[in-house]
């Protein structure tokens, strides 16, 4: 019994650390030499744009590369997904671990082997995950729930993924996958570890489509039949200019459309908008081990951005943690109240910044309540009266309270 345990562990790990195990990477090229060919052409490119000077004369140049370089890591990742420009790329859909999303929020943990992401969710939500001191001591996905003011957040423990872990590396893409149907990443870091680690990590999220930390560019882009392409930004001196648009549109064979900017974006940004399918998630680096370092390291790493100091095994500060996650899921919190009643404060509606219209709590409380909205009453911080009477486009705020009017 314990020989077969120990035989499947065994075989597990090799599918995760063998170099690169292409088996279920699906390429268009018959073998696992198309891959390699791709990934020498995006480690070509990337060489390239290292050596090259960033200035007005290169700027068109590297825009070229930065599109071929998309096309390139789309080709990796989802080799299905068709040439041109939006569509495919990102995750293949499904690829994650089959673990159903329950409450009202995602959080996934995501590092290096033995950082102590199954000690925190062990300690976090009362789970058990098996934590030891050898690495891929988790081999599938592990979640857990904390109940916070109201809300249910499901807390996802992970297996290590390492560097390349996007590129087919056993489960890492796996891994990955999940990590985009979170809410909130947190980056699980060992604090006696190198800082290139954190690096690491991030580009193996930026590699899948994942942007951390960031908004989606408002960036319109309109193809057209004629007229060529145009560019315009609401920047004074904006970053991007006309002669690397052309060049990336060219790279997707685009010769006419109108592109606008609403802020100062980067040729990156505008990369993605074309590529389509990124997601934008929150993140929080926990870096984890404090008990291992000193007073005078530990005040540095606290005021790193997006930083959370932790030490799972003795529970330090995971209060903070769960307070931090609370603050950049962004969550809104609104209470119904029954027609003559008292609101009921126990059991919020939970929605999510940007879903938070009186419609979004309609149909998250029954898909056909929309149908016999009349008009809501509100009261809280979203309106000026108390209550105030609003139609199904407004949007609600926080610990507001709602009852909705039907027509009879
Ligand atoms: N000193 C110290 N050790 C910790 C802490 N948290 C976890 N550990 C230890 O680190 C080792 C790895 O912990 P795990 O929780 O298994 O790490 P993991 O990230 O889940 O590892 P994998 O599943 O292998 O990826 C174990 O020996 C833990 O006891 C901590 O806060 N401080
Ligand atoms: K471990
Ligand atoms: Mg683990």
């Amino acid at each position: 019994m314990i020989v077969t345990k120990t035989k499947k562990r065994e075989y597990l790990i090799a599918s995760m650390t063998s170099s690169l195990n292409f088996s279920h990477v699906k390429v268009g090229l018959s073998d696992s030499t198309g891959n390699m060919s791709i990934m020498q052409r995006i480690k070509d490119i990337e060489d390239e744009m290292a050596r090259t000077q960033k200035n007005k004369a290169t700027s068109a140049h590297l825009g070229m590369l930065k599109a071929k370089l998309a096309k390139l890591r789309r080709d990796l990742l989802d080799p299905t997904g068709g040439g041109g420009g939006g569509g495919g790329g990102g995750a293949a859909k499904g690829e994650g671990f089959d673990v159903n999303k329950v409450g009202d929020a995602r959080v996934g943990f995501v590092g290096f082997p033995s950082v102590g992401k199954s000690t925190l969710l062990t300690k976090l939500t009362g789970t058990y995950s098996e934590a030891a001191s050898y690495e891929f001591t988790t081999l599938t996905c592990i979640p857990g729930i904390v109940r916070y003011r109201g809300a249910k957040l499901q807390f996802l423990d992970l297996p290590g993924i390492i560097e390349g872990a996007k590129d087919g590396k056993g489960r890492g893409r796996q891994v990955i996958s999940t990590a985009r149907t979170c809410d909130l990443i947190l980056i699980v870091l060992d604090c006696l570890k190198p800082l290139t680690h954190k690096r690491i990590i991030e580009k193996e999220l930026e590699g899948f489509g994942i942007r951390l930390n960031k908004k989606a560019p408002n960036i319109t882009f309109k193809k057209k039949d004629k007229g060529g392409i145009t560019f315009s930004s609401t920047a004074v001196n904006p970053k991007i200019d006309l002669d690397a648009v052309r060049a990336v549109c060219a790279e997707y064979r685009i010769m006419n459309a109108d592109i606008l900017c609403a802020d100062d974006y980067d040729i990156d940004d505008l990369v993605d908008v074309i590529e389509g399918s990124r997601v934008y998630i929150p993140c929080i680096y926990a870096v984890n081990k404090i008990d291992q370092i000193t007073l005078e390291e530990l005040n540095v790493m606290d005021k790193l951005p997006h930083y959370c100091p932790i030490c799972a095994f003795h529970e330090w500060n995971l209060d903070g943690l769960v307070e931090m996650a609370w603050e950049y899921l962004d969550l809104v919190r609104v209470y119904t109240k029954p027609k003559g009643k008292l609101p009921d404060f126990n059991e919020p509606v939970v929605l999510h910044r940007g879903r938070c219209s009186v419609e979004d709590f309609c149909n998250k409380l029954h898909k056909n309540m929309i149908k016999s909205f009349k008009y809501a009453l509100v009261w809280g911080q979203s309106v000026r009266h108390r209550p105030q009477r609003v139609g199904k486009d407004h949007i609600l705020m926080d610990e507001d309270i709602v009852q909705i009017v039907k027509k009879i």
